[in-house]
């Protein structure tokens, strides 16, 4: 059992643009074999998750915002809040466009939205490759005089150009923060909530009174095995140092129990042997982070 220490920077990212303009393309491109389809108990109505980009130092989790991409003539019927909420709730916004098509009332809709909105947004101008580059800074001045953009990046989805450089500049946009989802997180698997339920279960009753319902757990992976034993890692959230300190008690001893007990739990639920390892890590304010409460699971009522 050991502390986590190197600082991790994670967040949300929505694409937007009107069908067509290449951003399934582009979420493949960036993700690679990362691509996670997430299960629809893990998603609300608000927000979908289309895929996440981990690497050693980072995650961007791509969120869709439904409806945004297919604006209907009525406006006022169309305007959707929470679509609008989410905007402005994640880390950064890439608006794409193609290089090939005229600016048109999809993508007017669009940037009208993010008039009101604060998230930095990102111009993607896809499908270089269609254009020659000498039409390049007319087409960019078609929609800069529309919106101010933190940022401009002429890519092609389908040869890669410019996309590592977009992803760094991502990156950049994104807080310290904890890895929402584990690297191997494919496809569906709702048990890891549960598993990350029974840990924290075991917190909760061990340090009672000390730190009352301040700790999330979020499982890092379960799937590799060692010597015929299942491994299972996770990392135990609290918000103060203080309480960090509590959970891992004097010489690991509190962290060792936690350990002992949950670990009995899981092998129970999953009917084998199991290796648990555990982090314990800092997140400030996680429970004011409603991003951070959907990631983890625990607000979905299934999983109580
Ligand atoms: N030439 C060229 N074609 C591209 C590029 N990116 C995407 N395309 C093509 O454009 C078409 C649409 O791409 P998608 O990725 O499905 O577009 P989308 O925005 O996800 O579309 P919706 O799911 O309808 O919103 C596909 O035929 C892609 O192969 C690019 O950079 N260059």
């Amino acid at each position: 059992m050991t502390e986590q220490t190197t600082e991790f920077h994670s967040g949300f990212v929505a694409i937007l643009g009107r069908p067509n303009v290449g951003k399934s393309t582009l979420m493949n491109r960036m993700i690679g074999e990362k691509v996670a389809i997430m299960s629809d108990k893990a998603q609300t109505t608000r927000n979908k998750i289309n895929g996440i980009y981990t690497d050693k130092d980072a995650q961007i989790v791509f969120v869709d915002t439904p409806g945004i991409h297919k604006p209907k003539n009525d406006l006022d019927e169309y305007m959707d809040d929470a679509a609008v909420s989410t905007l402005k709730e994640v880390d950064g916004i890439l608006f794409m466009v193609a290089a090939d098509d005229k600016i048109g009332p999809g993508d007017r809709f669009i940037m009208n939205l993010l008039q009101d909105v604060k998230t930095p947004v990102f111009l993607l101008i896809n499908k270089i490759d269609l254009i020659h580059p000498d039409n390049l800074p007319e087409i960019i001045q078609g929609y800069t005089d529309v919106l101010n953009f933190k940022n401009i990046f002429p890519v092609s989805a389908t040869m890669g150009n410019n996309v590592p450089e977009l992803l760094q500049e991502v990156k950049a946009l994104l807080p310290v923060g904890p890895k929402y989802y584990p690297d191997d997180q494919l496809t569906d698997h709702p048990e890891y909530f549960v598993v990350s339920e029974l840990i924290r279960e075991q917190v909760l009753h061990l340090t009672r009174d000390e730190i009352p319902h301040a700790v999330a757990v979020v499982l890092e992976s379960m799937n590799q095995r060692v010597n015929g034993k299942l491994q299972v890692e996770a990392t135990i959230f609290v918000e103060r140092d203080s309480q960090k300190g509590i959970v891992i008690g004097k010489g690991g001893s509190m962290l060792k129990k936690i350990g002992i007990n949950a670990r009995r739990e899981v092998e129970n639920l999953v009917g084998e042997k199991i290796n648990l390892k555990l982090w314990v890590k800092v997140q400030k304010n996680w429970r004011d982070d409603p991003l951070f409460l959907q990631r983890s699971g625990y607000n979905l009522k299934e999983f109580k």
